[in-house]
């Protein structure tokens, strides 16, 4: 046995990777180790069955995915054996099929695939020629579901009974009319042709030993029957899954594939997991808790492999703003706290969908913490690098007239917006390419009917100067002389493209052109002629006798391999990081892009009715798996918040998944006080070493808060932003009436983490209703929590030890809060305290307090906290909406540092960017670019950053060792 397959595997899993059943269901919950499974059930069938890797084919659902399970087959069996398995998603697999054996279709070779944009622009002016009512992005949806579903145009034609039907049905015949005309196929052609293909010439799969899919309930009808073609011969298949992670809806995923499949093969054998490896028990109870709100779903066992750990928590703040202020101390303090044995890469913020990033994304660039972006932001829809690509599109494959009609007046030539809409329809009255047609009119051999003025046409000239030009340069480089990158440059000189740059972003021209050469890089990194040759080998299928295959060539394809993988790529396909040493980064994805992901500490802000479950989700069941699905990606802390206000206007209320009674008790109201005794359970949930009690001392030294406490536990603004709005107006309504200046209102506040017998803390055994549901839970998390108290007592009667005049080590997170904290923290006999006890009306004495020990300084107890902002005579006096809070000036529009992480072209397989996961459409659309440059990049903040990130298959033990 090559080593090491099964050591690692409980005995379910070991069951699934070793049985002698064709068709294996191996179905389990988050966290069960289903992709370790047939990670390690492909190793075995390797090395133990004796399988060639041609003949097995993989499908992932992301290129991450299929990245990372190759790297991990490779351990096991080798490098050369892995590179040849048939692995990659099930658009890239398809692809593969299509270039090598389309032809038995009638289908060429040199067919380019429409990206999401150019399937927009067609739709979109398909609507606009014929007057139709019919929204752009909701017929593109539809058109994909009905492709997703094996329904072509003539069906639905036949099928169409009112004129909305019929005017859609119109839609989608023309859509396809122009795909065709211009030698495209979309990303569901691929699936579709590929299933034709197969049923048109079985023979191409007669070599099809096994077949493995991972994320099985996310497939669709297409893919269904993808993976009955892919197995005609032999039918030996093993599928993983999980019913409740189902997430695709909206892509057709139908989650009753798993169901279809029994019936299909009755000797279908079903292996269930049960033992979570990923989450502490806290998180899994939550998540647990939430799931089984869906009453219809079977019930199903989860047991934790580690200990309960912190609760989770379910946090309200004022706004959004608030919200990722919040989130960002948080993720400073939890580091700090763990002496620092959490570090960016361990954070993931979580997404309904990708337009709430946006006030995270401000606060994470103003405290100077790094992070990249997945899910929705991809760098290829950066407008930089889309026109880029659009040119190189176009200088491979001409015919592509979306890609032409983007380009042509970009940088400007003064080519009218009416004039190429002229000309495209023009050429498509004659049956030809817009290419063509403006080559044509450049070149004298056509009178356009379209207006065509004399500076237009020195316009268009510049235009096919460019292009030719740069097919001529690619004709006439060799392998060797690195094509890609050589086009690339010749591109970019050709269009004085740093200059058009310039004068587009002003403003952002630097973060803009490092994004170029981030492209330049990886087409250098493509340009590699023994990766343009592994590439091209490694993409070879097997060849079968009296089957003709087209084979590719490295110099001639190697831009349209290129293009292929670039064109569906997701946002998830980043980089794999290669090299061992990667920046320290937080994640910021959608939690669709999230899935299979994991992560120590998540947070999912936003949890809000209308955002998640999604105000225009039509399916609340598969919002609950979402949320589901978000929550089990946390292995140590997981993090809900929502904001109280969407805007200065709209209230918001809490995610009615959240809401529900009981629902509480699984979570805690503020991030969780974090001990030494936590941080070694932390190290032991994600195996690693815990720092040591001086390191993790030290760190602590540099929080000047160490309990979550400054935004009140009822979603009201901080006292401190309300202090400053008594401040600024003070014949205004005060705290207390009569005062001019902020006041105490914590009453009972002089208590200190030295006292902790006579406060209370927001225990499980204190807070009403925690007891109810996990009483055994909430009884050692209440132990704990003691023991902290204890711990923390303990610590600070060693600070009382220092002498006074020891330099003050503590550094100032928010401006002025230490002076509230350590307000509270006077010891009785000393000034101010009457204050305290009695309501008094002073704010402190700054001397005092600079004079006091920074040990003596409490922490504000949450529990009064709690109490004192639930006082209605404090409501009226809160503003609304303050001034920008700032935690820290410190860092004050600080971009996280730039990186040259990019989605590189995994050597050894030439379709392994071809996601079969593409992203959920944005809920927001994009404002429509002005000149033909795309997308949401245009309101992009010049710090994104999409870069790789790491599935972990292996779990922590394999970075462990990196720490
Ligand atoms: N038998 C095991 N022993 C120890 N760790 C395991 C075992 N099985 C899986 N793991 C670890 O558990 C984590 C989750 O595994 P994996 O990603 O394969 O789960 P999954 O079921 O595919 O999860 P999801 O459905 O959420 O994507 C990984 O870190 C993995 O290494």
């Amino acid at each position: 046995m090559a080593t090491g397959i099964l050591s690692d595997l409980n005995e379910a899993q070991c069951q699934a990777v070793t049985t002698a059943a064709d068709v294996v269901q191996v179905l389990a919950p988050p966290g069960s180790g289903k992709t370790k499974t047939l990670t390690a059930r492909v190793a075995y069938l390797l090395a133990e069955r004796r399988l060639k890797p041609w003949n097995i084919i993989v499908c992932t659902f992301t290129v991450k995915a299929a990245n990372e399970m190759k790297e991990r087959i490779t351990k096991f069996v080798g490098h050369e054996c892995a590179k040849q398995l048939k692995l990659g998603t099930f658009h890239s697999v398809a692809l593969r099929y299509l270039k090598q054996y389309g032809q038995h279709i009638g289908l060429g070779k040199d067919f380019g695939i429409a990206d999401s944009s150019d399937s927009k622009a067609i739709v979109k002016r398909i609507i606009k020629k014929n007057d139709y009512s019919i929204d752009a992005g909701g017929a593109r949806g539809r058109i994909s579901t009905q492709k997703a579903k094996g329904i072509d145009s003539e069906q639905l034609s036949r099928k169409a009974k009112n004129v909305e039907q019929q005017e859609f049905a119109r839609i989608y015949q023309e859509y396809e009319e122009t795909l065709k005309a211009s030698n495209l196929l979309d990303y569901d052609d691929l699936l579709l042709r590929c299933c034709m293909l197969l049923r048109a010439e079985p023979a191409c799969v007669s070599n099809v030993e096994a077949l493995l899919i991972d994320e099985y309930q996310d497939t669709n009808n297409i893919q269904y029957e993808l993976m009955g073609l892919f197995a005609q011969h032999r039918n030996v298949i093993t599928i993983v899954g999980d019913p409740d992670q189902s997430i695709y809806g909206f892509r057709s995923a139908e989650i009753k594939n798993l169901t279809r499949m029994k019936q299909h093969w009755p000797d279908t054998l079903t292996i269930n997991l049960e033992e979570n490896y990923r989450s502490s028990g806290a998180i899994l109870h939550a998540a647990q808790h939430i799931i089984e709100q869906d009453e219809s779903r079977p019930p199903k066992k989860l047991q934790a492999t580690h200990t309960y750990g912190q609760r989770p928590v379910l946090r309200k703040l004022p706004s959004a703003a608030a919200e990722a202020d919040w989130l960002v101390a948080e993720l400073k303090r939890i580091q700090a706290l763990s002496g620092y044995l959490l570090q960016p890469n361990d954070f993931a913020v979580l997404l309904r969908s990708a337009a709430l990033s946006r006030a995270i994304e401000t606060a994470l660039g103003r405290e100077g913490v790094p992070y990249r972006m997945i899910g929705g932001m991809r760098f290829f829809d950066r407008a930089e690098v889309k026109l880029l690509v659009d040119y190189l599109r176009v200088v491979d494959a001409p015919g592509n007239n979306e890609a032409v009609e983007r380009i042509i007046n970009v940088p400007p030539r003064r080519v009218g917006e009416g004039t190429v809409k002229g000309l495209h329809e023009e050429a498509r009255l004659k049956g030809v390419s817009l290419w063509r047609l403006v080559l044509d009119v450049v070149q004298g051999r056509c009178k356009p009917t379209t207006k065509v003025t004399p500076a237009t046409l020195t316009g268009l000239a510049k235009f096919v100067d460019v292009i030719l030009s740069a097919q001529k340069r690619l004709a006439s480089v060799t392998a060797e002389s690195a094509p890609l990158v050589n086009l690339l440059q010749h591109l970019i000189t050709k269009l004085v493209y740093q200059d058009h740059l310039k004068r587009k972003f002003p403003d952002e021209y630097e973060a803009r052109w490092t994004n170029v050469e981030e492209l330049l890089a990886q087409t250098v990194e493509a340009s590699d002629p023994q990766r343009l040759t592994a590439m091209v080998e490694d993409g070879a299928l097997p060849s079968i006798e009296g089957l003709e295959r087209r084979t590719e060539s490295v110099t001639e394809d190697a831009l349209s391999l290129f293009l292929a993988n670039v064109t569906l790529a997701t946002a998830g396909a980043e980089k794999a990081e290669q090299d061992g040493e990667k920046a320290q980064q937080l994640t910021i994805s959608t939690i669709h892009g999230a899935k299979g992901l994991e992560w120590p500490v998540v947070f999912i802000p936003a949890c809000y009715d209308g955002s998640i479950p999604h105000s225009r989700a039509d399916d609340n069941d598969e919002e609950r798996r979402l949320l589901y699905v978000g929550m089990t990606r946390a292995q140590a802390l997981l993090y809900l918040s929502t904001p109280l206000r969407k805007s200065q206007r709209e209230e918001a209320s809490m995610s009615t998944f959240l809401a529900q009674s009981g629902v509480a008790s699984f979570f805690e109201e503020h991030g969780p006080s974090i001990a030494t005794a936590d941080v070694q359970a932390l190290a032991k949930t994600l195996r690693r070493d815990c720092p040591s009690d001086t390191a993790i001392t030290e760190s602590k030294k540099t929080l000047e808060r160490d309990e979550d406490n400054y935004w009140p536990l009822t979603g009201e603004e901080p006292f401190e932003e309300r202090a400053k709005w008594d401040r600024s107006r003070p014949g205004d309504a005060t705290w207390c009436s009569g005062n001019t200046k902020p006041v105490s209102v914590f009453s009972t506040a002089g208590v200190t983490m030295q006292q902790h017998q006579e406060f209370s803390t927001a225990t499980a055994t204190t807070k009403p209703g925690f007891v109810s549901a996990k009483a055994q839970y909430d009884e050692i998390l209440a132990q704990q929590k003691l023991k902290k108290v204890d711990e923390r007592a303990a610590q600070a009667k060693q600070a009382k030890a220092v002498p006074d005049d020891k330099p003050k080590t503590r550094k100032r997170q928010i401006e002025g809060q230490g002076t509230i904290a350590s307000f509270f923290a006077k010891p009785p006999g000393r000034a101010g305290d009457q204050s305290m006890t009695s309501g008094g009306d002073s704010l402190p004495d700054p001397k005092i307090e600079s004079a006091m020990p920074s040990a003596k300084r409490a922490k504000q107890p949450l529990q009064e906290l709690r109490n004192v902002n639930r006082a209605p005579s404090e409501k009226a006096l809160v503003r609304p909406l303050l001034p920008a809070h700032k935690l820290s000036s410190a860092h004050l529009l600080r971009l996280p540092p730039s990186s040259t992480n990019m989605p590189a072209v995994s050597a050894g397989n030439a379709y392994m960017f071809l996601s079969s996961s593409p992203l959920q459409p944005e809920e927001e659309p994009a404002p429509e670019p002005a000149d033909g440059m795309s997308t949401n990049d245009e309101i992009a903040a010049p710090q994104r950053k999409t870069l790789g990130m790491r599935r972990s298959l292996q779990g922590w033990n394999a970075r462990g060792g990196k720490r």
